[in-house]
């Protein structure tokens, strides 16, 4: 299957019993073979918004298309759109290769060389249980059954984090090359903005629920320039912060500064 293209449209989400929106109006489209970074501060609705677009929670009101049809509970799509994260669904309690099999039958991409790649390349046993694995090692894991299952879409919701950091690199790099290789539309949910900055294509930011900023990264990076250089992602989640009722955070940084 070709890499395929998100619509979100005035998409809004609450848990039930809590009736604040988490994902407040959203719209956007994520281009088919692209990469967009998912960024926002803690508690700011990226995970949410991530489950929503791959079909893994029922939107309150608005859509998520995927090339046109609706993502929820989509026979068709289930297969094609993956979204890892560390509640991804694996045998804790059997060896890990039990893991790869499983994720191997279900993902018709599935690329066994390319998964016994990876598992050298982050060292991990697969004759462990995964809850024998270390925090890292696990973490390694869940970004190999992303890379290695070649979703169309694919979305890792902050799976690197516990990684160190020649694993996050390794990640990085494979899933540069293997992208170039195979193309397919990928968004990636992280804090670790600078790291990822270079590998993405597109970004959207979320505050509160909201998306705050999203198009080309560097259309967004040249908008938070001052002239000179592009700013930094990093930068503009800053400037959205202090633009944001986040008085605690700003006055701290603002402390921060004047100590400098
Ligand atoms: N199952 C749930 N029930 C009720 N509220 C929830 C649930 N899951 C998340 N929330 C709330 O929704 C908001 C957004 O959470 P979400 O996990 O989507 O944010 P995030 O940007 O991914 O955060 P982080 O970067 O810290 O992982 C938070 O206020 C959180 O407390």
């Amino acid at each position: 299957m070709n890499p395929l293209g998100i619509d979100v449209a005035d998409l809004t989400f609450h848990y039930e019993r809590h009736p604040q929106n988490v994902v407040d109006h959203a719209s956007f489209r994520i281009e088919p073979g692209s990469i967009t970074g998912l960024l926002g501060r803690n508690g700011s609705g990226k995970s949410t918004l991530a489950m929503l677009m791959a079909g893994l929670l029922y939107p309150t009101s608005g859509s998520v298309r995927a090339n046109g049809q609706p993502v929820y509970e989509n026979p068709g799509l289930m297969a094609n759109v993956c979204y890892v994260s560390d509640s991804a669904p694996i045998f804790e309690d059997e060896k890990t290769r039990r893991t790869l099999e499983l994720w191997e039958a279900s993902r018709p991409n599935w690329d066994r060389d390319y998964a016994n790649e990876l598992i050298e390349a982050f060292g991990i046993d697969v004759k462990k249980k995964p809850s024998r694995l270390s925090r890292g090692q696990l973490s390694s894991l869940y970004a190999l059954l992303g890379l290695a299952s070649r979703c169309p879409v694919t979305i890792f919701d902050e799976v690197h984090l516990g990684m160190d950091a020649v694993a996050r690199e390794v990640f990085y790099t494979s899933l540069l090359a293997d992208y170039t290789k195979h193309p397919r539309t990928l968004v990636l949910s992280s804090h670790l903005i600078e790291e990822i900055e270079s590998l993405l294509d597109s970004v959207i930011f979320m505050d509160n629920g909201r998306i705050v900023e999203s198009g080309d990264a560097d259309d967004v990076r040249s908008r938070y320039s001052d002239g000179g250089e592009l700013a930094h992602l990093t930068d503009v989640l800053l400037k959205m912060t202090f633009s944001s009722n986040t008085a605690a955070a700003y006055r701290i940084l603002q402390k921060g500064r004047d100590h400098e």
